[in-house]
């Protein structure tokens, strides 16, 4: 609407992205040197919340029975959810590639699920976790493995450059949730650390993709993966929280890929 009708809206300067963006691309960064570490020993003071350290350095943490009864029943609701699909990759033209990285069934949360109150609830409460504002998160992918499906090891923020042109910039949380027990297999694992944390119904597992000391460098010592489910399936949901407000940034048009700056 912002660029087909801009009269309409009353948003005649907006036309060029290229200013909005860059208003976008200069909001504050979510977490600053420092503030990944201080945030994990501030969680670990929160009344009310159970949390595992499974490492420190990085750190990993399960949160047990973070999700509502009320919270797990709307994450699996079809009717909010949308359609499963087999999980795809991009080529480097942009098309959509068989991944055989991952086998995996995925859903995304639309702007309707986005904006339903639980889930505005649940992002509220992510984030006074971990003290960065929602607005700085992709909308939630909802995966679904029956017996067999994996993930091979691989890590959430791959391509982190320092081109402070990329508006929504990168990841720097994985708050990885779990809907269900998972009879058999289904583990997430971290292999370099030799961690395996089981899937466990209304629990949540975060983790940092980044540096304390620099989040804009990837710390891959938080390469992970999803173990084969042997025995029943796993349903999981990902919400991922980013160094710029990736919520502004699609809402105003601002690629992911980096914009060219006059
Ligand atoms: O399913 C899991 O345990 C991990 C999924 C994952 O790593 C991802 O979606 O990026
Ligand atoms: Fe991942």
């Amino acid at each position: 609407m912002l660029e087909v009708c801009p009269q309409t809206c009353n948003a005649c300067h907006l036309v060029d992205k290229t200013p909005r963006c860059r208003q976008v691309r200069e909001m504050p960064s979510a977490v600053k040197p420092g503030a990944i570490n201080q945030t994990f020993e501030r969680m670990l003071r929160i009344k009310g919340l159970s949390v595992e350290v499974i490492s420190r350095d990085p750190w990993i943490v399960k949160l047990a029975n973070f999700l509502t009864q009320k919270e797990i029943d709307f994450l699996k609701d079809e009717q909010i959810r949308g359609p499963w699909k087999q999980a795809a990759d991009m080529d480097g033209g942009g098309n959509t590639v068989h991944s055989t990285n991952r086998k995996t069934e995925v859903a995304w949360c639309d702007c309707h699920c986005q904006n339903h109150p639980v889930s505005r609830r649940l992002f509220a409460r992510i984030g006074e976790v971990l003290r960065v504002h929602p607005h700085y998160t992709e909308a939630m992918q909802f995966l679904r493995y029956t017996e067999g499906m994996y993930y091979k090891p691989h890590h959430d923020s791959p391509h982190i450059s320092r081109n402070v042109n990329h508006a929504c910039k990168h990841r720097i949380y994985t708050f990885f949730m779990y809907l269900n027990d998972v009879p058999q297999g289904g583990a997430t694992a971290f292999p370099g650390l030799n961690i395996s944390i089981k899937p466990e119904r209304g629990s949540a597992i975060l983790w940092p993709s980044v540096y304390d000391h620099d989040p804009y460098v990837a710390d891959i010592r938080t390469i992970h993966e999803a173990l084969a489910v042997e025995k029943g399936e796993k349903l999981s949901v990902n919400v991922w929280w980013t160094q710029g407000p990736r919520v502004l940034s699609d809402n105003l048009g601002c690629d992911a890929a980096p914009i060219n700056f006059r």
